[in-house]
């Protein structure tokens, strides 16, 4: 039987958005170590560097990724020198109240970091609403280079109910190309 792959979510929240989109992620993966990098612990560290995927999750604030998700990329820059994080899958999400709200400069952001790490980004390979009528809800946006969410104004759902069904595609997604990846 093949093991199950091996993916953490490092998320920043302020006020429990960012979370529930990692845990829907989490669910489509079929797992996933949800880390908060406010408490980052050295096992957590551990848990990073033995990922064969990082998805890289942050609310987006004033058109980028929140400062304290930055403090997390930079520190795991120490990474950077002997490429510890080469060759593993990545992918990143991130909240925000308005529709567009300017998410996806904090996507580029992710992506550049991934890259520069060396990381394999993946996207979001949904078509989706409105030009599949069979997924509607799914991938509303139109987000492929990742996951992008709008904070949901029901406070006991957080994240809008068409985005949690996406952010599932989404973890599947990286679940499937992570043991696509391992099969080299
Ligand atoms: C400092 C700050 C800056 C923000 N900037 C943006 C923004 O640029 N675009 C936007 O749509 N929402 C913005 N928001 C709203 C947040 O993205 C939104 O509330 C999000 O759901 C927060 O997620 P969280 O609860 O995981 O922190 C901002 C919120 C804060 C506190």
């Amino acid at each position: 039987m093949t093991d199950a792959p091996r993916i953490a979510i490092p998320y920043f929240t302020g006020n429990g958005h960012t979370r529930v989109l990692a845990e829907a992620v989490a669910k489509g993966a079929g797992g996933a170590a949800l880390i908060d990098v406010e408490n980052i612990t050295d096992e957590d560290w551990q848990t990073l560097d033995a990922a064969e995927a990082i998805l890289f999750a942050t609310p987006t604030y004033m058109g980028s990724t929140a400062a304290g998700f930055d403090r997390f990329l930079e520190d795991a820059s120490d990474r950077w020198p002997d490429l510890l994080w080469r060759d593993k899958i990545a992918g990143g999400m991130t909240v925000a109240t308005y529709p567009s709200g300017d998410k996806l400069a904090s996507l580029i952001r992710l992506a550049i970091y991934a890259a520069q790490m060396g990381m394999i980004w993946v996207g979001q390979a949904e078509i989706g609403a409105p030009v599949d009528p069979s997924k509607p809800g799914i991938n509303a946006g139109g987000s492929w280079l990742g996951l992008t969410a709008t904070s949901s104004r029901d406070k006991t759902q957080m994240v809008d109910a068409d985005d949690l069904k996406t952010a599932h595609h989404f973890g599947t997604r990286i679940a499937t190309a992570t043991l696509r990846w391992r099969q080299g």
